[in-house]
């Protein structure tokens, strides 16, 4: 189980870093084995951030983040290496993980040099066609390939082989498919959802609602760096209780509206208040299902 307590994240911004900018303002979520937890919101709202800490990218300024009870938060390098282990992320762009000079399977060589150097060739060969076969990859595909030789597709399911590799409990998959096209999209969620099967928790950050409809229990709508709605997707989805849910929820176009069919008019909004402060908190207005006060 990975835990999110109270997490608070401040970059240092403008000249010389004079100033904060808060990024993320007390979250508290938690993702269990064997579940997928959709972070929505819209851009700027801290979703990256977020799962940026818990790959330890970039420092958690205030809170804990758990994992199996132990926290995590600002350990040393080996410590960190042992997390990566057990929680690894796949991004947005599969371009800009691989260096289009070597074969993209050098991805997987980084991964043995660091954790299975004593692996002799012939195991690691079968380690490697093993996750790729998990990721309905054929290994004689792709391996020995160039990157500019494979799809995005195939490019963002390596990556998740990758992963795989380390026997890890937790991915973070941040917008891992919205640079792909829609028939290539469809497979690697289904594929999310295969690993939810065998047990790994995914945090699924996206801005698309409707992907995190589709294969997550549970979702965390954030705006400017808190959460102002969380729990079961059915809920949060078909019942939105925070007028940010409710626009964004409206916002998503639908196959069989036209845009000029009943023009629906966003309700107001609290503008992004002081952002030092603490948010509003979150009241629980039925099982799996929380909001926080809003005017
Ligand atoms: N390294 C950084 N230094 C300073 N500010 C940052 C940094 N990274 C993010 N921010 C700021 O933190 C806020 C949250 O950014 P974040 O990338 O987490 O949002 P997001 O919800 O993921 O947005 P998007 O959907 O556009 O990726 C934004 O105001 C952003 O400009």
């Amino acid at each position: 189980m990975l835990e999110l307590k109270q997490v608070w994240k401040s970059y240092r911004v403008g000249a010389l870093g004079s100033k904060r900018l808060v990024a993320v303002r007390d979250v508290s979520i938690d993702i269990a084995p064997g579940e997928v937890l959709s972070v929505v919101g819209e851009s700027g709202s801290g979703k990256t951030t977020v799962g940026k800490m818990v790959l330890q990218l970039t420092s958690v300024t205030r809170g804990s983040i758990l994992l199996d009870g132990v926290d995590v938060t600002a350990k040393g390098h080996y410590e960190r290496k042992v997390y990566y282990r057990k929680v690894q992320g796949v991004f947005q762009d599969p371009f800009s993980s691989y260096n289009p000079i070597f074969k993209a399977d050098r991805v997987f060589d980084t991964v043995r040099e660091s954790y299975f150097p004593q692996l002799k060739r012939a195991e690691w060969t079968a380690k490697v066609d093993d996750v790729l076969q998990s990721v309905r990859l054929d290994p004689g595909s792709v391996l020995g390939k160039y990157p500019h030789q494979l799809s995005g597709g195939q490019l963002q399911r390596m990556l998740i082989a990758r992963a795989l590799l380390l026997d890890i409990q937790v991915l973070v998959a941040d917008e891992i498919i919205s640079m792909l096209d829609a028939s290539t999209r469809i497979d690697v969620l289904n594929l999310l959802g295969e690993l939810r099967e065998r047990g790994l928790g995914v945090l699924f950050i996206t801005h698309d609602l409707s992907l995190a409809n589709y294969i997550s229990e549970r979702v965390v709508i954030m705006r400017h760096g808190a959460v102002v709605e969380m729990g079961a997707t059915g809920k949060v989805f078909t019942d939105p209780q925070h007028p940010y849910s409710r626009n964004l929820i409206a916002s998503v176009p639908q196959l069989h509206r036209k845009w000029s069919d009943d023009p629906q008019t966003p309700e107001e909004l609290e503008p992004d208040g002081d952002r030092e402060v603490d948010p509003s908190p979150l009241t629980e207005v039925s099982e799996n299902h929380w909001v926080a006060a809003h005017p």
